[in-house]
């Protein structure tokens, strides 16, 4: 049985998610727990994200990941640790802090969260209209490259229920872009996307992250995108940090757990529990 006690060890030192000296975190999770009744999701989870990177934080299913991530933009409250984002603990902050702390992350949920009642132009300009005070000739400079940009300029006037998922995915994308976030976190980006699209998906993930720079954090299943888009990888387990590194160092890892789970294997220490 593969226990906490007996996670894997990077560089010699306890899996932190520290890599090298020179790289700097704006985003550190420390010792985090948080519990659901009594039902423990996060139990003492540690993990600094690399800036300007892209990590994906993949695990098994009901492991915390989406959790993590709420956590991270100040959504959840953890019951015992720290969540410090840009050099401030972000649940130590009044609620004006956290609240324009929030405005530097931009989030693309699984179906991209948009708006049914409102076209694709209008959700994209959502966050400048509620969080700016530009003009809608500004709104509109901002605006458009970015529809060009997920290839959505001429989509603008759709409704979210009458394009495909992909098409919702890529106009999250752009809302989530709008307010030039320093962090960009997505949560499930290919989910119910065919093999195609996932890998178009990636390879606008992989433009937009070279274009405009930021720290990206993708959650995902799917271990084709965490091998082609990521520049870290982060394994988490039973609420724990169990693996952290570089992707190839990850890939080539000897760990039975790591293995068994890059590679779906069912055979190894992971079982249905
Ligand atoms: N607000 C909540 N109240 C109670 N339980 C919750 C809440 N949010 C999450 N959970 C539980 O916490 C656990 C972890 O959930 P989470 O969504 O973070 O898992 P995950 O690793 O993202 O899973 P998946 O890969 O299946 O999406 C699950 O058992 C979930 O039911």
């Amino acid at each position: 049985m593969y226990t906490a006690s007996s996670a894997p060890v990077v560089s010699g030192t306890a899996v932190t998610g520290d890599i090298a000296e020179g790289i700097t975190h704006s985003i550190e999770i420390r010792d985090a727990y948080k519990a659901f009744g009594s039902f423990e999701v996060l139990r003492g989870l540690t993990l600094n994200f690399v800036d300007n990177a892209i990590t994906t934080v993949l695990g098994p299913s009901g492991t915390g990941k989406s959790v993590l991530l709420k956590h991270i933009v100040g959504l959840l409250q953890p019951d015992a640790g720290e969540i410090n984002v840009f050099g401030r603990d972000i649940w130590s902050v009044k609620e004006a802090e956290r609240y324009e702390l929030r405005k530097r992350f931009g989030v693309l949920f699984q179906d991209g969260a948009l708006f049914g009642s409102m076209n694709l132009y209008d959700n994209i300009a959502f966050p400048l209209r509620r969080h700016t005070d530009l003009s809608e000739d500004e709104i509109a400079e901002i605006v458009w490259p970015r529809m060009r940009e997920v290839g959505l300029e001429r989509s603008a006037t759709k409704d979210p229920g009458s394009i495909s998922g992909g098409m919702r995915k890529r106009a999250g994308f752009a809302r989530a872009l709008v307010m030039n976030p320093d962090v960009v976190m997505f949560d499930e980006p290919d989910s119910g996307l065919d093999p195609v699209r996932t890998s178009l998906l990636n390879d606008l993930i992989l433009d937009m992250h070279a274009q405009h720079g930021g720290t990206y954090i993708l959650v995902t299943h799917d271990i084709p995108t965490a091998r082609r888009v990521s520049d870290y990888v982060g394994i988490i387990w039973q609420g724990e940090l169990v693996h952290y590194g570089p992707t190839e160092e990850a890939f080539a890892s000897e760990d039975p757990f790591v293995r068994q789970f890059l590679a779906g294997d069912s055979a190894g220490p992971l079982g249905m529990d």
